[in-house]
């Protein structure tokens, strides 16, 4: 049979009563947690005018002269808000930076807050731009489509707690109070269709940080996911209003490697500009994952020694920018052009 892409499944049975369709659901996602750590949801309770709203605000804002986009740019702050330009991060080592830019959004978390005071993960004011037709409406659908990410994403976290075989409210018991989590709007620029495969990325082959990651597309490609069966790239085919759930690192040290988290990326071959917005559910920070219980066979050993989560997803943002910015710097000693990659480094 030949290799598919992360299957689209109908989330609404979780909303519902019917115990046999909710346990299909259980199992459908446990499937996938273990074949690759990627599915797709449908039946989900994000209104799709929500979501369209929420489409046309990360295009009005890419749209915007460069210098505005700049005022609000994410160097302003260490807590990862805000604009990054074209070129700011290299997720895969031997590539060239990242053909995306982006927009970083997170709870509005005020300087006075012990988050802030404490520098504690990503956590701080957002920066919101000026110069859009509707400065307000973009800033309250951003919160408001933010919410319902975090409302989506608990849920998924409730079916996932269950394929797992604990209890339902397993992560609500500390690992999703207060969590930390970012929505990031980005707009991938067409990239030539003859181009090096090889070296351009829209966002180079990675792995996700965090716990899950909820992903609307909008109607253009260039999501593909690793299939380690058949060693191919499949491509993940927008579907309208559906979300991309995939399992970051903290699943894999949560389960001791049996749920993946998978390698993705996204090259925009597609002739036009691309938009996605996925949410990144970090966790409450103090957090430790470590090894679940039933994950280990009887004297099986621990495959990760146990990290918070503001330890695990800090060190794999600071990585990844610190790589654009080593680039930058291999080229600017070449002397071999690519001076309007412009690189940042991250704090948290
Ligand atoms: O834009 C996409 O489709 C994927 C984005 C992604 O993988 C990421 O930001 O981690
Ligand atoms: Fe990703």
């Amino acid at each position: 049979m030949p290799a598919t892409a992360p299957p689209i499944l109908d989330f609404s049975p979780f909303y519902g009563t019917d115990a046999q369709a909710k346990a299909k659901l259980v199992g459908d996602v446990k499937n996938c947690c273990l074949h690759n750590g990627f599915f797709q949801i449908v039946g989900h309770k994000v209104p799709a005018e929500l979501q369209e709203r929420t489409i046309n605000c990360v295009k009005e804002f890419f749209a915007l002269p460069q210098e505005l986009k700049e005022k609000v740019h994410k160097n302003q702050t260490t807590w990862n808000r805000g604009y990054e330009n074209l070129g700011s991060q290299i997720l895969e080592a031997g590539t060239q930076p990242d053909q995306k830019e982006g927009f970083y959004i997170g709870e509005e978390i005020p300087t006075t807050h012990p988050y802030f005071t404490q520098k504690r993960l990503n956590s701080g004011p957002n920066q919101w731009p000026v110069g859009l037709a509707d400065p307000s409406a973009f800033q309250s659908t951003s919160m408001e489509y933010y919410k319902a990410m975090h409302a989506l994403a608990r849920d998924v976290l409730v079916v996932i707690a269950q394929t797992l075989g604990l209890a339902e409210d397993y992560f609500e018991k500390g690992f999703t109070k207060d969590a930390v989590a970012t929505l990031r709007y980005l707009h991938y620029p067409p990239q030539q269709k003859d181009g090096d495969e090889k070296l351009k990325r829209g966002i180079g082959a990675h792995t996700d940080f965090g716990s899950v990651t909820l992903l609307m597309q909008d109607e253009v490609d260039g999501l593909q996911v690793w299939e380690k069966e058949t060693s191919e790239w499949l491509d993940v085919v927008p579907t309208k209003g559906a979300y991309v759930v995939n399992l970051g690192n903290m699943f894999m040290r949560w389960s001791n490697d049996r749920y993946i988290s998978n390698l993705h990326r996204v090259i925009n071959k597609s002739g036009k500009e691309r938009y996605s917005i996925p949410f990144f559910y970090s966790g409450n920070p103090d957090y430790v994952i470590d090894c679940l219980p039933n994950c280990r066979a009887e004297g099986e050993e621990k495959k990760y020694p146990p990290i918070t989560v503001e330890g695990a997803v800090g060190g794999s943002y600071k990585a990844s920018y610190g790589a654009a910015e080593a680039w930058k710097k291999e080229v600017e000693g070449k002397k071999t052009g690519g001076a309007e990659v412009k690189v940042e480094a991250i704090a948290v």
